[in-house]
């Protein structure tokens, strides 16, 4: 059932204490309940023989009607306590669970190395943190039932063993046996969880892609066509849902037909051959009517179990692997770009045997502008992400200002480089929330410095100016004015390397000038990087480097 590996990493997540307390909680709500069916004899024989039993394996205390009424109580009020809190116990551990692995999840991957994380679909990475942790918590839940039905089973059991071991010894080894052949059921269920993650997984991915491509689906006039492979995807995952549904019910019929084909069985064991008496007959019937449908209770949740189940051990192993992927901590202050930025034989390859750069040596001076163009594929972007410190050379070297850009210092020169990409990302909010975001202590000169040195003062003249909000992802401005605002955020943080992917490709021309102007003005005091087709950027550029198959070409 998977619980060896799974269970363990998953409490250590909820902590010892919250676990704890579920399991005592269950425990003294399954005590108190054995123990009211254990006085049922002494009471039943009270009523019906006068107080006399003469069949049980222990002597009976003589209580009186009054004080096993008041235990009777006592008892009930200790279980619906014990419920209660154990209720608000189990969801405080559902919580913590299901909370401490999303977050650890998000953690893993934004710490993991950009190598690994360019690997990950979007959509796989989303599925994980939605949906995938939702039914853990719901696996998690399951296994707390699971507990709880355990041990007001066992009480059951144990009060059984009490009023006739030798009628509660056949009944026992007859539930197992019914258990026993539920066992293909569950795996069953295993078999449909696992498959109805990686649908999830698909949907999910299907959904991102459908959003992000809108605007061409539109223009392809694919609507019908994205809503069908959404109906297939829907269909096919109904498909094992209602699998699943279908075998949990027919295992509860069998359950229940199984029951009443044992109860029979053994009122003739109690009655016929083992002449049991009558108080100690309806005691142990009452324990068979109160086990039955909590036994229906353990084959659900372990189905329930067996589905959720395999959404944790994909979280799990995906925390795993991107912990593996994990970049290390800085370890020192960020390097400082006064001179230059050297690349030495770089090599690097997204896939074995496919470089995307080879023996790449380049010199970037400090305050230099340095246009980047290239065939589509030449390995622009892969340079960049190298020189921004994303991603290591497989081969080869790059320093800043003479010194190594090690394993250790990559994270740290990062927040020394900002970065503008071909579609600017802004988020819902103001503009000053947008330009906060990069440096949350920046004071109103600086806001105001930033956007003027990035041809962004058209700010000023929006309603609100600087408070004005720009609705989702900046929908409210046009593209060169988003990418203006993005490389006023950029500049907000006096980066020593700004890196621009194809950063005007994609705006007006009139935002085109405005960006090269702005820039042109920043020469000899800012060091850019600009990867560039063609266009504004590579002529006012200090120098041009081309890119062939990975190669220098020229410049
Ligand atoms: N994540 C990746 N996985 C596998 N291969 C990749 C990946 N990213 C880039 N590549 C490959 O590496 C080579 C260089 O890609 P890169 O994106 O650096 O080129 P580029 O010049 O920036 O291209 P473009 O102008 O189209 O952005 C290409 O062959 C590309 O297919």
């Amino acid at each position: 059932m998977a619980f060896d590996r799974t269970l363990p990493a998953l409490l250590a997540i909820g902590t010892r204490a919250a676990t704890v307390r579920v399991l005592l909680l269950s425990l003294l709500g399954a005590a108190s309940e054995g123990i009211g069916f254990v006085l049922l004899v002494p009471l039943i024989a009270l009523a019906a023989q006068g107080g006399e039993v003469a069949a049980l394996p222990f002597a009976l205390p003589s209580l009186s009607l009054g004080v096993l009424l008041a235990v009777f109580v006592v008892l009930v009020i200790l279980r619906s306590v014990a419920d209660v809190a154990r209720a608000l116990a189990e969801q405080d551990l559902r919580a913590r669970i299901v909370d401490g692995l999303r977050i650890r999840a998000l953690d893993a991957l934004l710490n993991a190395n950009w190598r690994w994380a360019m690997t990950r679909r979007r959509g796989e990475s989303e599925a994980l943190l939605v949906t995938n942790v939702d039914r853990a918590g719901y696996a998690v839940e399951m296994a707390a039932q699971l507990v709880r039905l355990g041990f007001a089973l066992l009480a059951l059991a144990l009060a059984a063993m009490v009023v006739s071991p030798a009628a509660a010894l056949t009944g026992g080894a007859a539930a197992a046996f019914v258990l026993l052949l539920y066992r293909p059921l569950i795996r069953r269920a295993r078999a449909l969880g696992e498959t109805l993650s990686r649908g999830y997984d698909l949907l999910y991915s299907r959904l991102g892609e459908t959003l992000a491509a809108q605007r061409i689906l539109k223009s392809f006039g694919r609507e019908v066509q994205a809503s069908q492979e959404l109906s297939e995807s829907l269909r096919e995952l109904r498909r094992t849902e209602f699998a699943f549904v279908r075998d949990s019910a027919i295992g509860q019929a069998a359950l229940h037909i199984g029951g009443a084909i044992m109860a029979a069985g053994l009122a003739w064991l109690a009655l016929e051959l083992l002449e049991l008496e009558l108080a100690v007959v309806l005691a142990l019937a009452a324990i068979f009517v109160r086990a039955l449908p909590l036994v229906g209770s353990l084959q659900s949740a372990m189905q329930g179990w067996s589905h959720a189940s395999p959404a944790i051990a994909d979280a799990l192993s995906m925390i795993e692997a991107a912990s593996e992927a994990a970049e290390p901590v800085s370890d020192g202050d960020a390097p400082r770009l006064t001179q230059r930025i050297e690349l030495e034989d770089v090599s690097f390859s997204h896939q074995p045997g496919r470089p995307a750069l080879s023996g790449i040596t380049l010199r970037i001076e400090a305050g230099e502008m340095l246009a980047l163009t290239g065939r589509s594929g030449s390995g622009k972007s892969t340079l960049a992400d190298i020189a921004a410190g994303l991603i290591a050379p497989d081969e080869g070297s790059i320093s800043i200002d003479g010194a190594k850009l090690g394993e250790g210092a990559r994270r740290a020169w990062r927040t020394r480089v900002a970065y503008v990409q071909q579609e600017p990302v802004l988020f819902s909010g103001t503009v000053r929330d947008n330009l906060l975001w990069a440096k949350p202590d920046a004071s109103e000169d600086q806001l105001r410095a930033a956007l003027k040195e990035a041809a962004a003062d058209f700010v000023d003249r929006l309603p609100e100016g600087l408070d004005c909000d720009l609705g989702e992802g900046g929908k409210a401005l046009s593209g060169g004015e988003r990418q203006r605002i993005a490389l006023a955020r950029a500049l907000l943080r006096d980066p020593d390397l700004i890196v621009l992917d194809e950063a005007t490709s994609s705006v007006d021309s009139q935002s085109e000038e405005a960006i090269g102007a702005a820039l042109h003005a920043m020469a000899g005091r800012r060091t850019v990087l600009a990867i560039a087709h063609r266009g504004l950027l590579t002529e006012i550029a200090d120098r041009v480097v081309r890119l062939e198959q990975g190669r220098i070409a020229s410049g």
